[in-house]
Parts: structure tokens; sequence; C-alpha cells
């Protein structure tokens, strides 16, 4: 609220009506409007009605085309309840404006202004620290005259224009002469508006010049009252410089908020809004440094003035712009990015609506939850606290970190494993045997071990984790019985190969924090077979790698080991698995290479290989059902006789496995897939050229030597059936019937017949393809040479020994000659690539031989006088053991005894020096290789015995097997024979 108060009536000028006293000058006016206008300011409101007040009551400074012309007014203004009323409310109220004579205050107390100058019209705060100024204030207030002079302190030399608040206040320190000094001439006439504490508030009445010093405490001076400078109201100079300023003043008005604050400190205590206010105002407003203030101050030219201040508010304006365009900038960064997150978030709204929302962390979450729902129950307690600790974590996460992703594929394999989700077991162990029968011929122990396997589970209502071990030579059939395993026990099966595995990663899986971690092999089966009892099926255990960092053998014990399994703890996972109900079966081809803490761990079934008996059987009713079928070739349509077969096992596959003998099986019938075509397509060719080419039984082409030559001449028939087929002259059957076709009177024959003789030759075309041991070599090649049997009858000094790879059982020769006779020459010279070991045997046999010689024949000085030379074939293939040394002392004896050994017979067994046949291993590898290599006797050492009786009674078929203690018994064995006996 507004009020205005007069001193004496005859001074009080109503602001809400205009009475005839008040004067409103031209140029004022309009720059009241202009300023009106450009400060935003209502007519109403209280700035506005001072401007107005004002406007029309002081002359008294005015330009001096006014000046004294009019009274002076005393306006006492109270209760301005605006921010417009000042910079304190307080202060305002308490404003007395009066209109000093320049006569009454030609001396005045000189108060120093450190920052700015004081322009007429505005308010200032300033504080007083000197207690005889502030006394002489106060003094004055009380005498009426409240006015003092305010000058610009001028800077100490040498230091920064801004003063800080430490100057400052030094500032106020400065005295009498000194302060004197630094105070610049033209100052401004100030009203003490307001005294509150050491805070008095200037109003700025008119421009003052000091004149000389008065007095030091406090400082007093002579001033002369300034007026500027006349001039004339209607220069167009003036005027265009003036409207110039307002109109910079406008435009820095609008984008400033921080001017139009300005604007409100403005007191209006000073008369006339005229040209020379107009340009006070400008400057006093404007952020110019305090000197440039000061020129504007000092200046009284008018225009000059106002040319200082356009200047000024010019540069403001450019300032105004740039704070314009630096905030507009970060306006358009600002809402661009806003607008970015906004259709990013409408995307994902869309997204989610159609269902295509993958990421968002709501829906993974549910993702997850729903997938855990159905093993919830079965799920144990702690992987439910993991989860549910990774969801909540989940939320938390910014979708596009690393962390995130990291969380969320860690929760996908958390849900996707199959906690406590068991297949149900098939306890019914007649159905086991016929499905492990159905797969595999033979191999009674391994599914006697399984069928024991069930019948316990059986009685304990649920099965156990155990580790069996299948060893043998390759193509044993080792990873397919593992494979029929599972389907017997009804398991999900799942296999791995840790052959040549170095990495404990493999099997424990990567720690969170790798880039690109996974669990190991354990859990990614967990996850592919989505139960929690498969067989897992370790195949080459024995070819385990050494591993670069840690051990793998022992990141597979924990896997394997019952006893540990129970919680195996995976690097990625990080909660313990049950593995406890997992059925592993391992395989290897030699049981000593594998970590002996693993190896005591499993149940070792070994499978040593096959005898020719069992490989005709597995050929015929296995592997040949499944090439034929692999080949879509009917039964019908081929044979392959026993005698064929049996060629194909004892001339091309001989080794101890079935894998080669399936490779051959499936080359035959390729062969005769691709006949089977061949006549097929042929006699549709001629079908189609329609002319009737009835073909030959099938027969009589595989009775062919050369079967490509037969397919290529049928090949030639097709393409020139229609030009002219009496060209064709071979012996084949297309010769024939072709003769027959083009005898044919064409036009003679009647059509149906025609086509019902093509069918009928067609079908007979390929009516069947046998393969017979006359014809095998067509299909599989000539026999391989096998270097196991190289004598039919063994020569003075060579022995068939047995041996045991991992390849499976071998028979091998040892020879011994002389190399060289005479006294005193007798030495054992050997080859054959032999280990230590067996180097040693031959040492140890040599000089066994020797005594036994002595004493069956004491006059004979053999191995006294001989240079001998043992060697062992094949000189390729490394050998090494213990158990040829029966063998080497035999063939040495022979050669010394000039007796051949014992047709048909082959031995093994370790010797000591006193004749001690020693056990060896290997026995069942060693008696199908025997039974391979045609032999009749085998001798093998006593305490071997067991592994023997424990064979197959089909193994041991038409064997003559000996078991030996001590060497006397091999020598007579093998050398003191009857002749009539062995047909030697
Ligand atoms: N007793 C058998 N009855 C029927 N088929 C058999 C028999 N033994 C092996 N086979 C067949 O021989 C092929 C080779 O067997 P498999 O691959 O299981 O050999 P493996 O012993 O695992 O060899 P490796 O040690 O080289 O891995 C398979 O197709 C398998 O079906």
């Amino acid at each position: 609220m507004l009020k205005l108060l007069s001193s004496s009536s005859s001074r009080v000028h109503c602001l809400t009506t205009a009475t005839p006293s008040l004067r409103v000058q031209p140029d004022s006016n309009s720059v009241f409007h202009a300023l009106g206008r450009l400060t935003g300011l209502t007519r109403r409101s209280p700035t506005n009605s001072l401007f107005r007040a004002f406007f029309c009551s002081d002359s008294s400074d005015g330009s001096g085309s006014n000046s004294g012309s009019e009274p002076a007014v005393e306006v006492e203004v109270k209760g301005v309840e605006s921010e417009s009323s000042g910079p304190d409310s307080k202060a305002s109220s308490a404003i007395v404006p009066t209109y000093p004579r320049p006569e009454d205050y030609l001396t005045v107390l000189a108060l120093p202004l450190p920052h700015r100058p004081l322009f007429p019209g505005f308010y200032m705060p300033i504080y007083v620290k000197d207690p005889k100024v502030l006394a002489a204030l106060q003094e004055s207030r009380k005498r009426q005259a409240p006015y003092a002079g305010a000058f610009l302190l001028k800077d100490e030399p040498g230091t920064e224009s801004s003063p800080s608040s430490e100057t400052e206040k030094s500032v106020y320190d400065i005295k009498g002469k000194e302060l004197f000094n630094r105070l610049h001439e033209v100052g401004t006439l100030a009203q003490i508006s307001s005294i509150q504490g050491d805070q008095v508030i200037l109003i700025g009445h008119r421009r003052l010049r000091i004149t000389e010093m008065v007095s030091e405490d406090p400082l007093t001076v002579k001033v002369d009252h300034l007026k500027e400078k006349p001039y004339d109201k209607d220069d167009d100079v003036i005027k265009a410089t003036s409207f110039e300023v307002i109109s910079t003043l406008r435009d820095v008005l609008k984008t400033s908020s921080l001017w139009r604050d300005h604007v409100q400190t403005y007191s209006q205590h000073i008369g006339d809004f005229n040209f020379p206010r107009l340009a006070d105002f400008g400057a006093a407003i404007s952020g110019a440094n305090k000197l440039q203030c000061q020129q504007v101050l000092e200046e009284l030219d008018v225009h000059k003035r106002l040319q200082l201040t356009l200047e000024l508010v010019k540069k403001e304006m450019e300032i105004s712009k740039i704070q314009e365009s630096i905030a507009k900038a970060i306006e358009e960064k600002i809402s661009g990015e806003q607008r970015r997150y906004l259709l990013n978030e409408q995307l994902k709204a869309i997204k989610k609506e159609l269902g295509l929302e993958t990421d968002d962390k709501t829906a993974l979450s549910a993702k997850f939850r729903e997938r855990l729902e159905p093993n919830k129950e079965k799920c144990p307690p702690h992987v439910l606290q993991v989860i549910e600790e990774e969801l909540t974590k989940l939320q938390l996460l910014e979708a596009s970190s690393s962390e995130f992703n990291v969380t969320r594929n860690y929760l996908d394999w958390l849900t996707v494993l199959p906690w406590g989700n068991y297949s149900d077991e098939n306890f019914d162990v007649l159905r086991a045997q016929t499905i492990l029968d159905e797969d595999h011929y033979g191999l009674t122990d391994v599914k006697e071990r399984i069928l024991e396997f069930i019948a316990v589970g059986k009685l304990r209502g649920t099965s156990q984790g155990k580790i069996i071990c299948l060893s043998g030579p390759p193509g044993v059939g080792k990873t397919s019985i593992g494979r029929s395993i599972a389907r017997a026990l009804n398991r999900k099966f799942f296999r791995f190969s840790v052959g040549g595995l170095s990495d404990v990663a493999e099997i424990k899986g990567h720690r969170r924090t790798y880039i690109g971690a996974m669990p190991g092999k354990m859990v990614q089966c967990l996850k592919n077979v989505g139960t929690a009892n498969p067989l897992v099926l370790i195949d080459e255990i024995d070819k385990l790698g050494r591993g670069h960092a840690g051990d793998p053998a022992s990141a597979l014990l924990e896997l394997l080991d019952p006893e540990q399994n129970a919680n195996f703890l995976d690097h990625y996972l990080d909660v313990p698995i049950d593995l406890s109900k997992v059925l592993f079966v391992c395989t290897a081809n030699v049981v000593d290479n594998i970590p002996n803490p693993l190896l005591d761990r499993m149940e070792v079934i070994a499978i040593a290989g096959y005898i020719t008996d069992e490989k005709m059987h597995i050929a015929r009713d296995y592997l040949e059902k499944t090439a034929r079928e692999a080949c879509g070739i009917k039964p019908e349509q081929v044979e392959i006789t026993d005698a064929a077969l049996l060629a194909l096992i004892e001339n091309y596959c001989r080794e101890a496995g079935v894998r080669n003998l399936q490779k051959h099986i499936e080359k035959i019938y390729r062969k005769i897939a691709l006949r089977l075509v061949r006549e097929g397509s042929s006699n549709e060719s001629a079908i189609g050229g329609e002319v009737v080419q009835p073909a030959e039984a099938t027969a009589e082409v595989v009775d062919e030597s050369d079967q490509h030559a037969a397919a290529n001449k049928t090949g030639v028939e097709v393409e020139s059936v229609g030009d002219n087929s009496h060209e064709h002259t071979s012996e084949t059957f297309v010769q024939v019937d072709t003769v027959q076709t083009s005898d044919l009177p064409k036009d003679s024959k009647d059509a149906t017949d025609a086509e019902k003789l093509q069918e009928a030759e067609v079908t007979k075309a390929v009516e069947k393809v046998l393969v017979d041991n006359s014809n095998l070599a067509d299909f599989v090649g000539k026999p391989v040479f096998h270097a196991e049997r190289i004598y039919d009858q063994t020569p003075v000094g060579v022995v068939m020994g047995l041996a045991w790879t991992a390849m499976g059982g071998s028979t091998l020769y040892i020879e011994t000659t002389q190399v060289e006779q005479g006294e005193g020459k007798g030495a054992l010279h050997s080859t054959g690539q032999l280990g230590d070991v067996m180097k040693e045997s031959a040492q140890i046999a040599h000089t066994l031989a020797r005594s036994i010689l002595q004493e069956k024949e004491p006059d004979n000085p053999f191995f006294a006088n001989s240079k001998l030379h043992l060697h062992v074939p094949a000189g390729a293939t490394p050998k090494d053991g213990p158990s040829a040394g029966c063998t080497m002392i035999t063939s040495m004896l022979s050669l010394a005894m000039k007796k051949p050994v014992r047709k048909d017979l082959a031995m093994t067994g370790e010797v000591t020096l006193t004749g001690r046949i020693l056990p060896i291993g290997g026995v069942k590898e060693k008696t199908i290789a025997a039974r391979r290599s045609e032999v009749k006797t085998i001798i093998f050492p006593s305490a071997n015995r067991r592994d023997y009786d424990e064979l197959a009674p089909n193994v041991k078929e038409g064997l003559d097997v000996h078991f030996v203690d001590d060497y006397s018994q091999i020598f007579k064995l093998a050398l003191e024979y009857d002749n009539s006996d062995t047909g030697n």
C-alpha cells in the first residue's frame, strides 16, 4: 500500500488524482512512458506511481530550462509494501525525501563509496564504521538536514579494482587527509534515508564537486552543486541518442531479469525523469565498472553523457545476447536429452505392448520367475534365496550397464537348471536286458554290471550315482554301450570328451567376473538334458591334459567322487549343485594313464576286444543292419555270404575293435547302393527313350571282375540307344539285351506288352547283389598284408610271443640268430626298438638259457662261443615290458639246440633269473590275439589262471592252454615234444 504524506499541506500531491500543480514535462513524460513500457511495470504499480509523483514535483536539479521554475515538494513515503519500494522496505518506510537547496549544503560530510558511484535517483546502502561519522550523520538527521556527499573512492595505486570484503573493511578505516586524497572529485549529494546500526541507506540527489577540505575527522568538504550543461531538449541528436538508449534498455530488459531487479532499486527521488536522468539511469543499472560509471557521473554535457551511457548499455546488450545464446544452447541440449529420454520410454512402452520387450527389467524378472515356477518346490532353498537376491539386484541396475548383463545371464543359468527334476528311472531288469542286447552283442560283463545296478536301484527304491569306467581298445563299443545304458535306465544321455582338456574352467566354469564367463561342462550338461539324473559319458578320460592353470584331474575328482559331488561347486554358478544322482560312465583306452585318485573311485570294466566269432555276430546282426538302413537298401536287394564276411574279418579287419569292420561294411553297402542306382537309372533311361532294353540279372554283373567297366558300358549303352544299338558288341549283359531289342520290329509290337516287359526287366535288373568270397575284393580292395603271422612254420630260433597294446592284444615273434662263433665270443645284441625293461629281459633270458642248456646239454658250448642277435619285429614299433622273458629264452634255446618250437604255440610270462614265471596282464586280449593268429597252444603263467578262467567259453574254445610256474615246464612244452604230435 502506498501512502503519501506531506509535511505541509501546500506541498502534498496526491498520486491518484493529478492536480493542476503537477507538471509533466513533454520529454520526461515520453521517457516515463518509454521506461514504463520497457520495465514492464503497470501504471498501478508503486514504482510507476513514484515515477509519476517525482516527474511532477522536483525540478530543482533539472535541466537548465526548468531550473528553479517550480516550488520544491517534500513527499514522505510510508508503508510501501512492495519490492519495488527499494532494497529494504523498512528503510523505505523511513524515507523522507526533501529537496535540498544548494546554498544549505555548501559544506557536507564526505562519505567514501568503495564500489560504485551513487547516481541521482538510486538507493545505496553503505556501512559506516567510524563512530564519529555515524554520530555526525545521526546529528544531521536530527537537524532536519539529512544530507551528505557520497564520493567514489579511488583505487589504491597497484591494487585490483574489485575490492574484496577485506579491502572493503580497510576502506572504512581510511580517514582524514588520506581519505580526502583518495576521493574522486565529483560525487553525489546523498540523502541519509535511514540509519540502522552501521548501515546507512543513501538516496542520490544531484552532482557535487569537492572544492576543498574543511575538517579531517570526520571528513567535511566544501562542495559546488553541479548542474548539467544547458541543452536543447528538441535537439535531434540528443533525442535520437536517448531513444537508442531506451530501445537498447528495453531489449536488454526483455532478456535479462537481473536488470529488471536493478530498475526496481531506482528510487525516483530525483525530480524529472529527463534526458540527463535517462543517461544516469542507464549507467546506474548497467553492469559497467566503477570507473566507467564515474565517467558518466562526471560528464555534465547531456549529449556526451547519453553517448557514454549508450556505449555501456550496448555493451550490456552484447553480454545479454551471449548470455541468451549460452542459455539457449544449454536449454537445447537439455531438451534434446529429454526428448531422447521420452522417445525411449515411448519405444519401451510400445515394445512392451507388442510383446517385443526383451530387456525390460520387469518382463525379464517375470520370465525368470515363470521359468522357475514348475520347479520351485523342488528347488533347494539356498538357490531360491540367491535367485531372489539376484532378481532384486536386477531391478536396481541400469539396463545398459554391463553388470546388468552379467546378472541377467547369471539368472538365466540359475533358473534354467533342472533343480530337483529327475527322470523316472526304469528298474525293470528284463526290459533293460532286452535293450542292452538289442544294441550290443556280447559285452556280458558290462551288461551284467548294469543289470546289477538296476537291481540294487529297484531294491533301494532309488538309484545312486556311480562311476563306471569302460576300458579297452578303440572301436569295441565303449561309447555306444554308454548310450545304451542310458536308454536301458531311461536316463538322459550326455557325452563330453576330456581328451586333451587342460583348462579347469571347462569343468568348473569361469568366475562371473570374467568377460564371456561360462559355467563348466557339467552345468551345461544339466541345462541340455533338463534332468538332474542324466547318464554322463566322459570320453577319453585317460587322455586328460596336464593343465596350465589348475589340475583338470583334481577338478574331475570333485565332479565324479560320490562323496563330494552332492555339493559340486561350479565357479560360475557359485551355488552347490547335487550331482550325486548322476551316473558317470568314463571310457579309456589305457587304464594305466588314468590319474590314480580318479581310478581309485571307478569301477573298471575292461572290454578286451572281439574274437572272429563275436565279430561275425556283430557284423551280421548289428553293423550290416545299420549300414544297410543308412544306405537305404532293402534286405532283399543284397546278400553278403558268411564266407565273404569271414574273409572280411580275417583278412581286412583283424584289430580288436569293430570300427574298422564297420567302415568296411559301410563301404560295401555304399558300393552296392551305387551299383543299384546305376543299373536302375540305366533301365529307366532306356524306358524313357521308348526302347525296350531288358537287362540280365545283376548277379551276372557282380560276378564280373571289373565293376566299373561294366558300369561304364551301361552308361554308354544308355546314351547310344536311340542312334545305333547294333554297334555294341561287347560280351556284357547289355550287349545281349541290345541285340534283342534292336531285332524287334517296333511297329509290330503292342505298346502295353512292351511296357510290361520293361517293368519286369527293370525289376529283374535290380533284384539282388551278391557279395561273396570271390568278389569281395571288388568292394573293399585287395586284402591288406598283416605282419602278425609271418611264418607258417616257425624256424629254429623263432618263437611266437603274446603282447598287449592300447589297440588290444597281438602276437609277436622273437627271433634269435647266431652272428658269430668262436671261443669266448658269447654275447647278445638286441634290436627292434626295445625298451629298457625288455632289454634287461633279454639279458636275463640269455643268462638263464645258458644255464638251462648247460643242464640239458652240458657238452653244448653254444652260448659260450656264440655272438647272438635277438630281434623283435616289427622294428618300427616301440616295445617294452617284461612279459616276453620266457619267449626270449625259448627262442635262444631253440637256436642252441637247433630245434624248432612246437607248431602253433604262443607264450607269455615274465621270467626271473632262477626261472620262475611271473604273471602278466591282458590275458583276454592276448588270448584273443592268439586265436586270431590261429594259435592252438598257449602258455600262460599259473598266476593268470584265474583271469583265463573268467573268459567267455567261446574265447577259450579250441585252445590248449598251459599254466606254468617254472621255465622247465615251458621247456618241456615247447622243445621236448613228440614230432608226430605237432606235425613237425
Ligand atoms: N558289441 C557290439 N555290438 C554291436 N555293435 C558294436 C559292438 N561293439 C562296438 N559296436 C559298434 O562299433 C562302433 C564303434 O564303437 P564305439 O565308438 O563305441 O567305440 P569305442 O570303444 O568308444 O572307441 P573309442 O575308444 O575309439 O572311442 C559303434 O558303432 C558300435 O555300435
